[in-house]
């Protein structure tokens, strides 16, 4: 007979303490998930303060009003009848802990402190959180007074405990528990736990989400039982997107599974599911074996019911089918999670719009075509007569609330907040002027065509009268230095007029408050290489491109000129990159890659040698040796290593300034939150030379790479 249980994960658009819209979330997910039949709903990792408050954490206020949010939910009678499983950090014995509060018809159940605390890469949680390390210990945790009135409870169970209800058996396991190799869920499934939750914070990054999804589906394929998997979504405050893609997952099928880019602020997803088939799954001799001797979970008893009576069986409750996952390539994980973050963040910050200095060149294309890829979002939603979208709308673009302005396409919302310029110089082409202003008019951008040699003769006329000396080009005969400086200048003083019209555009047209965003365009790449000017258009108010490789960026190009229907972008892709601040001249043409010795391929693999693999120059060289066998020699190959430690060393400093950026690749050089580096390196790395020049000795003397033994 079967025992049918409906159940729902959500996820949603928490803004680091935004408590009351975080509380509103919550509410709104209850009941949606209510009207949809479920009796359990699990939500994202901390909800309720939301998951980035980094060392807010710190302060016990985040604890309080946590608390203040959570009594109004449980003793909201609209919550009742259904099982809720909320994030948030409680104190316990005065220390901190990222919790999961279970609770049922305004009473709490149990807390379950998080056990493994994720600490790598972007995640500090250390810093703030205490692991509660003990598994399967449980302790006596008093209410606050708040929730004892509220509950009439004094004390509730805290730690590694599971919940039986009187049809099955809940446990919970949070986020990073799941990337673990002893992960919770293994032990909770031996001891029969039927359905496992799990609450996340879990950022978007380029390709991951395959990694995210075969943890998900793995952890019930071998072992059986019902996964609920909720993840936060949107920007909260910080450098990453949360990528939601919440999960319903049965014996490693997949039964529902929430967006990964939206501009929802809630959604809810659910499925029916037959416990029995969990209960057939299991029926596997060897885990049967295995259960025999695997650790016994504390069980709070709770005498309530989440499938139907067997005997009150109805047939017309039909079982949720099995579906395929859906992944975006990486070129469209582009166009779309960045675009979303820069919604949350010009909604949130209440600017008037976004201004970038468009070059026509690809970075700043790919910046403003995701920019494009928003507004096709917007008026997306706007055309769904999504409420509050209509109203983040109209606020962005200056429009009062009362006003009845909804954008119907893309180009007429763009020109109301996107604004681009194109900032010449003598040493400019007509092409990428040209390419610009197209672009703009494509997009719809207010564009702004301006030169600014005036400005840069005058600094460099300053320079000349203070000092008597007048620095030229190098094509002219000048210094490698004269060159660099006529050249940043021009670059830095961009930065300049980028911030004077950022502040003052509006103001021209007619809005007399707001200003504008200054985006930033330098890649991942070029930011590993130092190869831009420190203050100049790289510095920005936020970056969305800042950690994606310009291959992934010309990819990227490529599928929106077939997809967003942009046959304009194909100029973009077939142009050489070029940074157009020294003079053209019959035989000479600046060209970026030419200018860093390095292709942007090539920065790419030794990117991930440096951060993902985690190599030293030594071990760089010693894998290249292998990895470009046939392509370079090794001394080809030695050369490119110390250039790239070289160049990496120098303009390490460049990092501290850098613009935050969207985080989407695992390579990122971020100083600030992911790569965390000194930077005042000794460019040199004189030992790891003299190893790899033993190397090369001990290869030109006939031994092959094969057969090479180094020490
Ligand atoms: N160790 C250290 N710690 C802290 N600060 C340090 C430092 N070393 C230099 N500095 C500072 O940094 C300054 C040098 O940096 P910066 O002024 O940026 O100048 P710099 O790195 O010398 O030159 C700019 C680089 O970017 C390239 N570029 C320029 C323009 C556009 C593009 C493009 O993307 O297409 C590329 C250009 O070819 C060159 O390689 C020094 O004057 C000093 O003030
Ligand atoms: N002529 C220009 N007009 C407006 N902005 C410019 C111009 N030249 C450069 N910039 C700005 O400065 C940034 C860095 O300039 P750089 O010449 O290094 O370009 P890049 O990194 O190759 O990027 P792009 O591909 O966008 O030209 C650009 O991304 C752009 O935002
Ligand atoms: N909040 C967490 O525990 C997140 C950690 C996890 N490794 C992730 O990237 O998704």
């Amino acid at each position: 007979m079967p025992h049918y249980i409906t159940v729902a994960t959500c996820s949603l658009n928490q803004w680091s303490l935004d408590f009351e819209g975080n509380r509103d979330r919550i509410m709104e997910s209850i009941r949606l998930a209510k009207d949809k039949g479920a009796r359990l709903r699990v939500g994202p990792e901390l909800e309720i303060p939301g998951y980035g408050c980094l060392d807010h954490f710190l302060e016990n206020d985040v604890y309080l009003h946590s608390w203040e949010m959570y009594a109004q939910i449980l003793s909201n009678e609209d919550t009742y009848g259904i099982v809720l499983d909320i994030g948030m950090p409680i104190i316990h014995k005065n220390r901190r802990y990222n919790c999961r509060v279970l609770s049922y018809d305004g009473k709490v159940l149990l807390i379950r402190p998080k056990i493994f605390l994720a600490n790598d890469g972007n995640y500090r949680e250390m810093r703030y959180f205490t692991p509660w390390l003990k598994a399967r210990y449980v302790e006596e945790y008093v209410l606050p007074r708040i929730l004892q009135r509220i509950t009439g409870q004094t004390a509730v169970r805290f730690g590694d405990a599971v919940i039986s209800t009187l049809d099955t058996v809940i446990g919970a396991e949070t986020c990073e528990e799941l990337f673990t190799p002893q992960a919770p869920h293994i032990d909770m499934c031996l001891d029969g736990i039927e359905i496992i939750t799990n609450s996340s914070g879990s950022h978007h990054e380029l390709r991951k989400l395959n990694t995210r999804m075969s943890l998900i589906t793995e952890a019930t394929r071998k072992c059986g039982g019902i996964y609920l998997y909720s993840n936060q979504k949107g920007c909260d405050g910080d450098r990453l997107y949360y990528d939601g893609c919440s999960l319903i997952i049965v014996n490693g099928k997949v039964l529902a599974q929430g967006k990964q880019f939206s501009l929802d602020d809630v959604e809810v997803i659910t499925a029916t599911i037959d416990l029995e088939d969990v209960r057939s799954y299991r029926a596997i001799i060897s885990h049967g074996l295995q259960s025999r001797v695997s650790p016994v979970y504390e069980r709070v008893h709770v005498p309530v019911e989440i499938s139907p009576d067997s005997l009150n069986f109805d047939l017309g409750v039909e079982p949720t089918l099995e579906r395929e996952i859906h992944y975006f390539k990486p070129e469209e994980e582009i166009a779309y999670g960045p675009a979303c973050w820069l919604w949350d963040y010009i909604r949130r910050c209440h600017g008037a719009g976004f201004f970038l200095p468009l070059s026509g060149g690809i970075d700043s294309c790919a910046t403003a075509v995701i920019v494009h890829s928003m507004c096709r979002l917007v008026v997306k939603y706007c055309e769904r007569g999504e409420k509050r979208v209509i109203r983040d709308a109209r606020a962005v673009a200056g429009f009062p609330p009362e006003s009845k302005w909804v954008p119907k396409t893309p180009q007429e919302f763009a020109n109301k907040i996107f604004h681009t310029c194109y900032m010449g110089t003598k040493n400019s082409s007509k092409e990428t002027r040209e390419r610009a202003k197209a672009l703009a008019a494509i997009i719809g951008s207010y564009h702004v065509d301006l030169n600014m040699d005036s400005i840069v003769n005058s600094i460099v006329n300053v320079f000349e009268v203070t000092t008597g000396k007048k620095p030229i080009y190098k094509v002219f005969g000048g210094s490698n230095t004269e060159n660099l400086a006529l050249q940043n200048i021009q670059a830095r003083l961009r930065m300049v007029l980028a911030y004077l019209f950022a502040q003052l555009l509006p103001w021209t047209r007619g809005r007399n408050s707001g200003g504008l965003l200054v985006l930033g365009s330098a890649n991942v790449d070029e930011q590993l290489r130092g190869y831009l000017t420190k203050y100049d258009c790289s510095s920005a108010d936020i970056n969305p491109i800042g950690s994606i490789s310009k291959v992934d960026l010309i990819r990227f190009i490529k599928w929106a000129q077939v997809n967003l229907d942009m046959p304009i972008l194909r100029q973009f892709v077939d142009a050489t990159p070029t940074a157009e601040l020294e003079p053209i001249t019959d035989s000479h043409v600046q060209s970026d890659e030419a200018d860093m010795g390095f292709t942007y391929e090539e920065l790419g693999v030794l990117g991930r040698l440096r951060k993902i693999e985690k190599c030293g120059p030594y071990s760089m060289f010693i894998k290249l040796l292998h990895l470009w066998q046939g392509k370079k020699t090794p001394k080809q190959t030695a050369e490119k290593v110390e250039n790239f430690f070289y160049y990496y060393s120098i303009n390490r400093h460049k990092q501290t300034v850098s613009t935050p950026s969207y985080h989407a690749e695992q390579y990122s050089p971020d100083d600030h939150r992911f790569d965390l580096r000194p930077f005042l390196i000794d460019p040199r790395f004189p030992w790891a030379r003299h190893k790899i020049d033993q190397v090369l000795e001990k290869l030109d003397t006939s031994e092959t790479i094969d057969t090479l033994t180094v020490d």
